[in-house]
């Protein structure tokens, strides 16, 4: 099955508006490239980018679950899409883990993208406790089981994995760690949502720099990356979108 790859770029809690130049250049540079390219900047720059972005998809990094109503400082699936985004990052480990998300909300939240009609990356990966304790495909498992709805479709999901200790720490697992992974992530999918499950586009993420993205890129399964640090600069993140186009 022919999945298009995807460059994705995650900008965190990191840029204003001298940022947005960085759009101009990926834009500029990579009108041709034949996978799909990301970036996901903090929600005060959505717009704006969106409207000079070309090529370049706009998502936004979370969304409330509800359509509207009184939650303060929060930014609903409606509204990403209002502001030109297309898809949104669901599930990251640091959301998980600051502000306490759990499968149920994460699974809550990628139902309304999908109800927005934004394709949603949901996020798994395992801690480096649970790696050494030997529970990394369960934990995987059971993350896949409750944070995708049983309406995901392989056109609006997308499944990041990123192993929470390689996330901006420089280490990254082997390719055979990164290969285990990916294939079981493949099989549940296949065994919940049949040719959707196949259809689902896989990235990698955690420390993905243009140094280690070839290979990272020629692993099974792995259809892209979901990057951090290096996205943030429009050459650093250009070099792992022309390896991607190569792979
Ligand atoms: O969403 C992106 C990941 O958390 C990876 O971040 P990183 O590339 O800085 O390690």
């Amino acid at each position: 099955m022919a999945r298009r790859k995807l460059a994705a770029g995650n900008w965190k809690m990191n840029g204003t508006s001298a940022m947005l130049a960085e759009i101009d250049t990926l834009a500029r540079d990579h009108a041709d490239a034949r996978c799909e390219i990301l970036i996901c900047p903090p929600a005060t720059l959505i717009a704006r980018m969106a409207e000079r972005a070309g090529p370049i998809a706009v998502g936004g990094q979370d969304c409330h679950a509800a359509d509207s109503g009184a939650h303060t400082g929060d930014i609903s699936a409606g509204m990403l899409r209002d502001a030109g985004a297309s898809h949104v990052i669901l599930g990251h480990s640091e959301r998980r883990a600051d502000h306490g998300e759990d499968d149920a909300t994460v699974r809550a939240k990628a139902q309304a993208a999908l109800s927005a009609g934004l394709v949603a990356i949901v996020c798994v990966g395992e801690t480096l406790e649970q790696r050494e304790g030997g529970e990394t495909l369960d934990v995987i498992s059971g993350q896949l089981a409750g944070s995708l709805p049983d309406d995901a479709t392989g056109a609006a999901i997308v499944v990041a994995y990123e192993p929470v200790w390689a996330i901006g720490t420089g280490k990254v697992p082997t390719l055979e760690q990164i290969g285990e992974v990916h294939a079981h992530i493949r099989a549940a999918l296949t065994d919940r949502f049949g040719p959707e499950g196949e259809a689902m586009r896989l990235l990698y993420g955690g420390s993905v720099k243009s140094a280690n993205a070839g290979d990272i890129f020629a692993v099974a399964d792995v259809d892209g990356a979901l990057v951090g640090g290096a996205s943030l600069k429009a050459e650093d993140f250009g070099g792992i979108v022309a390896a991607l186009d190569q792979a």
